[in-house]
């Protein structure tokens, strides 16, 4: 497996420019992911390294070679890689075996052993070998089409939204068995998702792409910790953020008196707090107040929707276990600290649907104008009481 690199690479489509400046280096034997909303250039990045387009400027490495650029060309077919679509892309009068069998180099398409040992690879029993592409489900077709491109050991696997077509279940279980295979040949890959979780989850680092430019790449935690900007933060989760007045190195914000990591300078600013870091807890004197808006419960967890004293709606992810009800008066508490951001960035777009709110204002204050909680139906929460 080889090293990916790619050096400033630019395409426009007409007047259009698609890709802006894309620096992006993939070491040997790991996974990066390409996140970005739709029209970001995914596909396009995509295309440029597998060879089935041109770059206008820049260039693409594979092993330190140059494969395309610089006026070279090195095509498709020969760029030793292996490709995963959308859709599995089998063919669909050959058995799963064939299919499979058409990845191998030559001396080896009657090497049945080979056949069960990728099937066993990406997790499929050898049983299977014999049916037709249609007698399998969406994530065994996915599996035989990753087996079918790992089989001739590729430079580089390249997987386009694999697990798109796929729905929750098949999904999750897909998702691991290919990261499995994936890790287990020491593949260098690029997995092209819109699919924040399954960026985070999947691959080592992650690239997230905008309107045609990188802005920021960086592994998982580093991601989501850290975001560069407010609005990687709230494409790669759940964002509650507040506005702040940082005195001596902390935030006083709605939901208290934040810690800041990294620290930063006096003055007004914005904070990032993720909602597994809010906290329910009684009401009092010195805690923060909110009224519980909805409560989404989802078995592992839920989402308690939590209108503070302003009328802003911030999220909490909870355990599920001890909830509150709609209408609830509760206390919050922070974990852990808080993500500064300049005042001035420009937000993203508030959303508009159940999030509402996560990232703005929505819905009636609950406090009067000097922010005393007004006399709506509400009673008052208590961790122990359910
Ligand atoms: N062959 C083409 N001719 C003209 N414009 C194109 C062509 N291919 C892509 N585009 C445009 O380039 C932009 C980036 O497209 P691309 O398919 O790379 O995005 P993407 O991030 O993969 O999106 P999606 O997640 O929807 O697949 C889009 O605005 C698209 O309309």
């Amino acid at each position: 497996m080889s090293a990916l690199t790619v050096l400033d690479v630019t395409k426009s489509y007409g007047t259009t420019p698609v890709l802006t400046g894309i620096d992006l280096h993939v070491p040997a034997g790991t996974t990066t992911a390409l996140l970005g909303p739709s029209g970001c250039g995914k596909t396009t990045l995509l295309r440029i390294v597998a060879g089935f387009d041109d770059p206008d400027s820049g260039t693409v490495e594979l092993g330190g070679r140059v494969v395309a650029g610089n006026g070279r060309g090195v095509p498709a077919r020969r760029r030793g890689i292996g490709f995963v679509p959308q859709e599995g892309g089998l063919f669909p009068h050959l058995t799963v075996a064939a299919n499979v069998m058409f990845g191998l180099p030559r001396r080896q398409r009657r090497d049945r052993a080979r056949v069960a040992e990728l099937l066993a690879l990406v997790g499929l029993d050898a049983d299977l070998a014999g049916r037709s592409p249609h007698q399998l489900s969406g994530g065994q077709q996915q599996r035989v089409a990753l087996a079918r491109a790992l089989a001739p050991e590729p430079s580089l696997v390249l997987l386009d939204e694999p697990f798109s077509s796929l729905d929750a279940s098949l999904r999750e279980e897909t998702r691991r068995a290919v990261t499995r295979a994936l890790a287990v040949t020491e593949a260098t890959a690029v997995l092209v998702t819109h699919d924040q979780a399954e960026a985070l989850s999947t691959a080592s680092q992650v690239a997230v792409l905008r309107g045609g430019r990188l802005v920021q790449l960086a592994d998982p935690r580093t991601l989501y910790r850290r975001p560069r900007d407010l609005d990687v933060a709230t494409f790669v989760g759940e964002a509650v953020v507040l506005p702040a007045d940082v005195r001596d190195g902390r935030a006083h914000s709605e939901v208290g008196v934040l810690d800041l990591e990294p620290r930063t300078g006096d003055g007004p600013a914005r904070v990032l707090l993720r909602p597994e870091q809010l906290r329910l807890t009684e009401p009092g004197p010195e805690v923060p107040v909110a009224r519980v808006s909805a409560v989404d419960f989802f078995g592992h967890d839920a989402r308690v929707s939590l209108e503070l004293a302003s009328g802003r709606v911030v999220a909490a992810r909870l355990d599920g276990r001890q909830l509150p009800e709609a209408g609830d008066r509760v206390g919050i508490e922070v974990r852990g600290a808080a993500l500064p951001f300049p005042l001035e960035e420009p937000a993203a777009e508030p959303p508009t649907g159940p999030a509402a709110g996560v990232f703005g204002l929505a819905g009636e204050p609950f406090g009067g104008p000097d922010g005393a909680p007004s006399d709506l139906d509400t009673t008052t929460w208590t961790p122990a009481a359910r």
